[in-house]
């Protein structure tokens, strides 16, 4: 099975990279001297989308969502009947479906995507069982995939989508942290990375609430709870909800002047 990926900039790099272990991967860039390196990963690098297009069994666009009218417009003969899978931020299933008479699936991956850990949800209704097994399969070699309703996607971009960018915050502030009470660099950068690994997988493992992991670290009248009580005075949970929120809204944005 051959997939093309339009579009191969950051995310869409990530894409043909993990998907050429297991599948035939053509992808396109416009600047296509700056994805020639996939190459070295058996990808077939190609300027045309309508090409490229032709030549696959399934289509992924990852250019950004003011370019995907464009690009399906360019393809729209070579991509009939055949699956198109789009990662673009807010534009729903209807545009896409008016733009060219295709199978299509809206997802959200994330740029974990690089070490095969996104978390990829996504919204179609017109794939049969068979098709949607072979969709999973594609979405698992980034990571974990879940199926959602489209009402979903907006929400689910704020929060996993963009959750990588939130998380690198929170981890930058964790090592800096560890260099305001003096730990070299690279342990703060490791405790940092590995804390968060840790407790996420505690978390997903356990099934524990983070409100149980949280109290399970707190000693009574021991150090956390004075960190506790820092974060708590700088609302930080309400930072990062009106982050999710603010993002969210941003991908509804996005689907409103598709339509403009
Ligand atoms: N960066 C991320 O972490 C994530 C991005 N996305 C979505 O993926 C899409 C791409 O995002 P990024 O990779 O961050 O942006 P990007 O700007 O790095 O990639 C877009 C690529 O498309 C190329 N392009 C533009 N017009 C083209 C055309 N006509 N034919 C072929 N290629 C063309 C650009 O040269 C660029 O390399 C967006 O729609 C975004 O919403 C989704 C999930 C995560
Ligand atoms: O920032 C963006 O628009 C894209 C969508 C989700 C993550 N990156």
């Amino acid at each position: 099975m051959k997939i093309a990926v339009i579009g191969a900039g950051t995310i869409g790099s990530a894409v043909a990279k993990a998907l050429s272990e297991k599948y035939g991967v053509i992808a396109t860039r416009r600047k296509i001297e700056k994805i020639k390196w996939l190459e070295e990963h058996g990808v077939e690098v190609l300027r045309d989308n309508k090409i490229a297009a032709e030549m696959a069994d399934i289509i992924i666009l990852t250019v950004k969502p003011n370019k995907v009218r464009k690009v399906l417009e360019e393809i729209r003969e070579a991509v009939e009947g055949k699956i198109v899978i789009s990662f673009a931020a807010g534009i729903p299933l209807k545009v896409l479906k008016s733009s060219a008479d295709a199978k299509f699936v809206r997802a959200m991956p994330n740029i974990a995507i690089l070490v095969k850990e996104s978390f990829t949800a996504y919204a179609t209704n017109d794939l049969s069982d068979e098709e949607i097994k072979l969709v999973e399969e594609i979405f698992e070699t980034f990571g974990k995939c879940i199926k959602i309703e489209e009402e979903y996607m907006d929400a689910i971009t704020g929060l996993s989508g963009s959750g990588p960018a939130y998380a690198s915050v929170f981890l930058e502030s964790l090592i800096y942290g560890g260099l305001k009470v003096g730990l070299p660099r690279d342990v703060a950068l490791l405790a940092s990375a590995q804390t968060l690994l840790g407790t996420a997988k505690l978390l997903l493992e356990t099934n524990l609430h983070p409100a149980q992991i949280r109290d399970m670290v707190i000693t009574p009248g021991g150090t956390t709870i004075d960190g506790i009580f820092e974060l708590e005075d700088s609302r930080v949970r309400t930072a990062i909800m009106k982050a999710v929120d603010a993002a969210a809204k941003k991908s509804k944005i996005l689907s409103l002047e598709i339509n403009r």
